[in-house]
């Protein structure tokens, strides 16, 4: 089984230090779940360990592999890819560029092809609309656009920064069990969510940072109650 990890990532923008040494880790075919208050460092730590951002201090590793300070396209090789906040998508170009764009760090390009040929069977709503540019999607379509798109280069995990932000309710609960479906292919998740009503009953691990530290980790399970996560919200532990 796969594992994901950081070890007392270190990382900021310029001179700012933003994330203070952190350390989790996570399974393959699990979700791995990041809560936090907002500007605490959540995103800044998903792209560090995504190769979006320079690690400063400590580091990322998939099995074996050291992924700090790698390009993102060779990350993408080792198996791992970050959905961005707001998915990333480019809202000028059509779904299948879109879909193309998750495949550009594989040379066999037939390969890329007929990955997108299988995901998009998948998502029905993209697949009717192949040549629309996806700007004209809605915000649910979006988001599974770029969730077909992460799917393309076959990670073995996936970095989810806040993949329901902005959805309806009824498209916070899709996604969310799109989400689920792809553990269940043994699929790793580490996902960053601001909708922790949703995101917990799903999530089989959890961290909760507050000002760029490590401040609660565990199991659903360990938590006592909704008091608990906001004592720890407003710094307590
Ligand atoms: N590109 C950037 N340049 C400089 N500072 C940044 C940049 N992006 C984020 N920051 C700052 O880093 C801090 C942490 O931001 P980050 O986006 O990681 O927080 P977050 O926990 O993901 O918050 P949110 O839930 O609001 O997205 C904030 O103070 C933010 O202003």
């Amino acid at each position: 089984m796969s594992r994901l990890a950081a070890e007392n990532v270190v990382t900021g923008y310029g001179k700012q230090e933003i994330v203070h040494g952190v350390s989790l880790s996570a399974e393959a075919g699990q979700i791995t779940c990041i809560f936090g208050p907002n500007g605490c460092g959540k995103s800044t730590l998903l792209k560090a360990i995504a190769g979006a951002l320079p690690v400063w201090g400590g580091s990322a590793r998939l099995d074996d592999t050291v992924l700090s300070n790698l390009p993102v396209h060779e990350v993408v090789r080792q198996g791992l890819v970050l959905m961005p906040q707001g998915g990333g998508v480019f809202p000028r170009l059509t779904v299948m560029e879109n879909l193309r764009m998750g495949g550009y760090a594989i040379a066999d390009k037939r390969l890329v092809e007929s990955r997108i040929e299988a995901l998009i069977e998948q998502y029905p709503s993209l697949a009717r609309r192949r040549r629309t540019a996806a700007g004209a999607l809605s915000g649910g379509e979006q988001a599974m656009l770029s969730l077909a798109r992460a799917l393309v280069s076959e990670p073995r995990f996936i970095l989810l920064d806040e993949p329901s932000a902005g959805l309806s309710p009824a498209m916070v609960i899709e996604t969310l069990e799109r989400i689920t479906t792809l553990t269940e292919q043994g699929i790793g998740i580490l996902m960053v969510e601001q909708n922790i009503r949703e995101a917990m009953p799903i999530a089989d691990r959890l961290y909760i940072l507050a000002a760029g530290e490590k401040r609660f980790e565990g199991s659903p399970g360990d938590v006592r109650d909704d008091r608990q996560i906001m004592d720890i919200y407003m710094g307590g532990a």
